[in-house]
């Protein structure tokens, strides 16, 4: 469990981080949110100790940071940043295996982590892992950078930005794959974001913050139906509250027993992407696959609060 207490970073008088408490259960992500400037970044790095807190301190599993030198916290906690970071002059192998080799990992070891990795971000390792990084993508590098992060199984994985250059459709991708691998490793996620959609659809928690303090902390659906002051209001922007309640529920969640006609919406689609098609495509019904059916009607309901706080 990572437990922050009453952390604090003071820059030229003034708080970039301001007495900010929370606790993020083991396999459990928490999404940082707030506009530019409010502290996001910084509470991040006093986490991994990138940036020492002015005061306050941070427990995982109930061992203080500051008891632990910076280097070799890092080395236990993951970490990947937009722009990846990766090193240029090092194959996309050496740069994944930056931490494994300085944990004294056997070769063997680091060589089937590399291709374990690659393999589960779907980059071929006979193809990718001698490549320099600027012979990849942007998504490809952006993908290295995360694996890179992940490489030494980290329990705790801190992102910054990890998917913001990268086109929606890649995007949708990587976070997908990003979810079930954090679920199949049971890896704790702390990640910033500025995509409310992102926070939405990855976060366990969300946790938002204003001017260096954290204003509500809570499930993406207690966010989006009881916001706790107007700033988080504005943050979600009330036209796309409905989208984002949608976003939460995969389709099979809300399929029930009936016919419809035409094409099948994955079980893992969203109720967002169920609406978007019953739109698109004019029809009141769609079938799930796997069974059932989702009607109109039925995302509705489920896009109104009310419908939903009354459940
Ligand atoms: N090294 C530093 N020296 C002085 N001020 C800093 C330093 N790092 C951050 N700040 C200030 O602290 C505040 C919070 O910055 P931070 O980068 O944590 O915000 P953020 O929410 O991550 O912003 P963004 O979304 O734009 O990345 C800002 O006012 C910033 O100017």
């Amino acid at each position: 469990m990572i437990d922050i207490q009453n952390l604090t970073r003071i820059y030229d008088g003034r708080a970039a981080v301001d007495d900010v408490s929370l606790t993020v259960e083991p396999g459990q992500i928490a999404a940082l949110v707030g506009t530019s400037g409010s502290g996001k970044t910084t509470l991040l790095r006093m986490i991994n100790r990138l940036v020492e807190p002015s005061s306050g301190r941070v427990l995982i599993d109930g061992q203080d940071t500051r008891e632990v030198a910076p280097h070799l916290l890092r080395r236990r906690i993951g970490y990947a940043i937009q722009g990846h970071g990766l090193f240029p002059h090092r194959t996309v192998g050496q740069n994944i295996a930056t931490v494994p080799r300085l944990l004294g990992w056997d070769q063997a070891a680091i060589r089937d982590r590399v291709d374990e990795l690659l393999t589960l971000f779907q980059m071929a390792p006979d193809q990718f892992r001698d490549r320099m990084p600027h012979e990849l993508s942007g998504g490809q590098q952006q993908r290295v950078g995360v694996a890179r992060a992940l490489a030494a199984k980290p329990d705790l994985l801190l992102m910054d930005e990890p998917f913001g250059a990268l086109d929606p459709v890649i995007r949708a991708k990587a976070q997908a794959d990003l979810r079930d691998i954090q679920r199949r490793l049971g890896t704790t996620l702390i990640l910033v974001t500025h995509d409310m959609e992102e926070a939405v659809t990855l976060g366990d928690r969300i946790a938002v913050m204003d001017k260096g303090r954290l204003v509500q902390y809570a499930p993406p659906s207690e966010i989006l139906t009881a916001p706790a002051t107007p700033f988080v209001r504005d943050l979600i922007g009330l036209d796309q509250r409905p989208f984002h309640l949608l976003s939460l529920t995969p389709a099979h969640a809300l399929a029930r027993e009936g016919h419809a006609d035409g094409p099948a919406l994955p079980r893992e689609a969203t109720l967002r992407d169920a609406l978007a098609e019953c739109l698109w495509s004019g029809r009141d019904a769609l079938p799930v696959e796997g069974g059932g059916v989702i009607t109109l009607a039925a995302l509705r309901a489920q896009a109104a609060p009310q419908a939903r706080a009354a459940e």
